[in-house]
């Protein structure tokens, strides 16, 4: 079943960040966590173990979401997702603030090189606004005067015009940005943080039970599993709040 046609609540929606630097390290959570189904590849660990991480997540049947937040010009963007395009993965991140054109240059590289590998070609989904920037250093840092529901907003409008499967939000957003998406439009939601484990950089963050009711296709969950005293009952902890709710 592909990422949009699942819609039902469970930890097959949850995906939780492989923030490790080795491939050793990686695939001791895969062999930890084994009911966890889909893995985020970023940029520690692709840049420290490259592509056999993603063979290997592959060779294991589990779904991979590579988190490369590609930001370049259209020939550089178009470049990198023709080669992702090829590995086969199921998400891949793109800025969406790299632009309309360049939008669109990876959303069909990626498929060419999907095409070529005979694979099927990744969703790709654009970074709207990183959750870890709030409200205050959207103005003072990046100097935009739009309200963080109007910038992301108009960034998951710019990836949907771009042909792009999605959007990277916050779940704070979540529910605006399906407002102006629609139903079929991904809303892959980081920032997500159980009311037991702590929220560390991240500012713009709700519960996993509150993301979903707030519309969220997908959750992306790193710390509080990976950092908890005992991983293997946090993720069944998370799992059973967002199971109920
Ligand atoms: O806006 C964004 C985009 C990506 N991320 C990634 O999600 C995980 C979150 O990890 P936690 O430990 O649960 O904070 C991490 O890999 C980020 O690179 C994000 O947090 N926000």
């Amino acid at each position: 079943m592909g990422p949009i046609e699942d819609k039902t609540v469970s930890g097959d929606r949850v995906i939780v960040a492989l923030d490790v630097s080795t491939y050793e390290a990686a695939i001791a959570w895969v062999d930890r966590l084994p009911e966890v189904s889909f893995w985020k590849v970023g940029l520690e660990l692709f840049i420290s173990a490259g592509p056999a991480i993603v063979q290997e997540l592959k060779q294991r049947q589990k779904r991979i979401f590579l988190d490369l937040k590609l930001h370049d010009i259209p020939n550089t963007m178009a470049g990198a997702a023709r080669a992702v395009g090829r590995y086969g993965v199921d998400l891949l991140t793109v800025h969406g603030s790299a632009g309309l054109t360049a939008l669109e240059a990876a959303q069909s590289a990626a498929i060419a090189g999907a095409t070529e590998a005979g694979v099927t070609p990744p969703q790709l989904i654009a970074v709207t606004l990183l959750t870890s920037i709030g409200p205050d250093r959207l103005a003072a840092d990046l100097q935009v005067s739009a309200s963080v529901a109007d910038y992301t907003a108009h960034l998951a409008q710019l990836a949907k015009m771009a042909g792009l499967a999605g959007a990277v939000c916050s779940p704070q957003e979540a529910t605006t940005l399906r407002s102006h998406c629609g139903a079929d439009f991904l809303l892959v939601c980081p920032g997500v943080r159980p009311a037991w484990a702590a929220s560390g950089d991240q500012q713009r963050t709700l519960t996993p039970a509150e993301a979903f009711a707030a519309g969220a296709s997908y959750l992306v969950v790193g710390r509080p599993v990976t950092a908890a005293a005992d991983p293997v009952a946090a993720w069944e902890r998370l799992v059973a709040e967002v199971a109920s709710s």
